[in-house]
């Protein structure tokens, strides 16, 4: 079970309404609205308030259904505490639902004069310490148009913190999508109640979510369903991380065989390579689909072979990634062919994807795996591995995500912002590591040798999935911190990086076993 869960809008909804059953009305969107508070004060910081307080406006926007009622509690609680705020209220008196409409009335009994009709202009009129987002939450219906676009639009042009309340408006919660291509509010912190939600860390989600908090209004974890979708954590795939005998010798942390490099390409297949040797593969073998370098002049220790010359009926102890820079002539086609009969664990990634799109017998040899293979498609193979539109698959990532695990009997990695890890069962992980460093030719290759030199030390192909995803966005953020990246990275970086974090978790783990 995921150790950070993610759960629909469905499981919330049922959540909320067991909850709501058992509890005196108003006391979630009061939990709600205290939560907002207090991480708006969190934003404003908290220290000398009392001097300060009044020096700091907030302006508070407030939609027409429950996420404005909890904005409106949260506008009442930063007012007792003398904050300045200004609140435009977006609603229908004769159309509030019954605890948004306590809200309205606690908000105006406490001083607030929430104001209709406010405009983009009023938005962008001041210089704001703070701007709380409660125009719409899971509620939205449809695209966010006519003047609330604009007022969406001018809170994205301001300078200052944003706090969106429970899911930045305009972002569908489930896919990370904005709804029906409207506007939606880039927050620089969500705070998301009763659960985390899968839209706020992939796809658009983590541009328009920002630094994501968790409020769960006190509700009893007897009323969680068990989440089939989580944040990946390092804890996800703890077990894997074993520190190594002393009585080991390289035969014991498994063969790497990478396939690829046609004439053209073989860097593909070398950072691939290289991935695998510093993540620690016992012996890494780069097979050419042309013809092979003498060796590998930065790593001496990778062995460059002839694909032509491999035998993969033997017994290979350790693991095949299949496809850096493979290309899809008919001799590709032939050499994954022969590859994909090997009952190692295997990756296939990049042309190995495309031709497993193109030929179905390539597309029934995974299928038929005994233990399931990784596929780490981007959305393009995706799309052509399901026979579908790029947008279609970006449209619901977990979905698509799914859908490829359990079609093609795999541990499926669709990359991207938030890349989504899913498995045959519909357990699925969304990755919060990474960042736009990682938009460089040649990460994909990367993740490959990592998750290759995993698969190869003997790790689950789900663990090795979700580590080797973990660990090379990781590997990214670090270096991004450091400022190689995120302008500028190159992907063989991420490498020394990589195996840095790898130790570090390794190491991490067995302190705390
Ligand atoms: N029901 C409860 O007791 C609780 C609700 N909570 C809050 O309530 C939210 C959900 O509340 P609601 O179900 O009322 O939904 P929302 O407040 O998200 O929005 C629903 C309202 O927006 C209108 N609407 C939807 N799309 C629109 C669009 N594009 N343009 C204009 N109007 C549009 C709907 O007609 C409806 O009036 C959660 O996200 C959360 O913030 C929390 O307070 C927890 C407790
Ligand atoms: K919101």
């Amino acid at each position: 079970m995921p150790f950070h869960p993610l759960h629909p809008v469905s499981d919330v909804r049922a959540i909320e309404s067991a909850a709501l059953a058992e509890l005196p009305s108003f006391t979630l969107m009061q939990r709600a609205g205290d939560a907002a508070a207090a991480a708006a004060m969190s934003l404003l910081g908290n220290e000398a308030v009392a001097a300060a307080a009044a020096e700091r406006s907030v302006l508070v926007l407030a939609g027409p259904g429950n996420n404005g009622g909890d904005a409106l509690v949260a506008a009442a609680n930063l007012a007792a505490l003398g904050i300045t705020v200004e609140v435009h209220w977006h609603g229908k008196e004769d159309a509030l639902p019954p605890d948004a409409r306590i809200a309205l009335e606690r908000a105006r009994a406490a001083g607030l004069q929430p104001r209709a009709g406010a405009n983009a202009v009023m938005v962008a009129s001041r210089r704001w310490s703070l701007v709380i987002d409660g125009l719409f939450g899971i509620g939205l219906r449809r695209a966010i148009d006519g003047p609330l676009r604009g007022i969406v639009e001018a809170v994205n042009a301001l300078a200052c913190p944003v706090l969106a309340l429970d899911v930045p408006s305009g972002l569908d919660a489930d896919t990370g999508n904005v709804v029906g291509g409207g506007a939606a509010i880039r927050a620089t912190d969500t705070i998301s109640f009763i659960a985390d939600k899968p839209g706020l860390h992939t796809g658009a989600g983590r541009d328009h979510a920002g630094r994501v908090h968790v409020a769960d209004l006190q509700i009893a974890l007897g009323y969680f369903p068990e989440p089939r979708c989580g944040l990946t954590q390092p804890s996800d795939f703890a077990s894997s991380l074993r520190p190594r005998a002393q009585q080991s010798h390289k035969g014991s942390f498994g063969d790497t065989v990478l396939v690829g490099g046609a004439a053209g390409m073989a860097g593909a297949l070398v950072l691939a390579s290289r991935a695998a040797l510093l993540c620690g593969s016992g012996r890494v073998i780069a097979a050419f689909a042309g013809p092979p370098p003498a060796y590998d002049p930065l790593h001496p220790e990778v062995m460059c072979r002839d694909g032509s010359h491999i035998d993969f009926g033997a017994a290979i102890k350790g693991a095949l990634v299949l496809g850096p820079g493979l290309g899809t002539t008919p001799s590709a086609r032939d050499l994954l062919g022969r590859a994909l009969a090997s009952e190692a664990a295997m990756l296939v990634d990049a042309d190995g994807l495309n031709l497993l799109s193109a030929h179905d017998d390539l597309t029934a040899a995974v299928v038929s795996r005994a233990t399931p293979a990784v596929l780490t498609p981007h959305p393009l193979e995706a799309a052509r591995l399901l026979k579908t539109e790029v947008g279609r698959v970006q449209a619901d990532r977990l979905a698509a995500a799914r859908t490829l695990a359990s079609r093609f009997r795999c541990i499926a990695v669709l990359k991207g912002s938030g890349t989504v890890i899913a498995d045959p069962d519909g357990e699925a992980f969304i990755n919060p590591t990474g960042n736009p460093a990682l938009a460089t030719g040649g990460s994909g290759d990367v993740l490959s040798g990592i998750t290759g030199a995993l698969l190869a030390q003997g790790w689950p192909p789900r663990d090795a999935a979700l580590g080797g995803v973990w660990i090379h966005g990781r590997a990214a953020d670090e270096l991004a911190e450091a400022g190689t990246g995120p302008v500028g990275l190159a992907a063989g970086e991420l490498i020394p990086a990589a195996r840095r974090i790898l130790n570090q978790l390794i190491h991490l783990h067995a302190a705390s076993r």
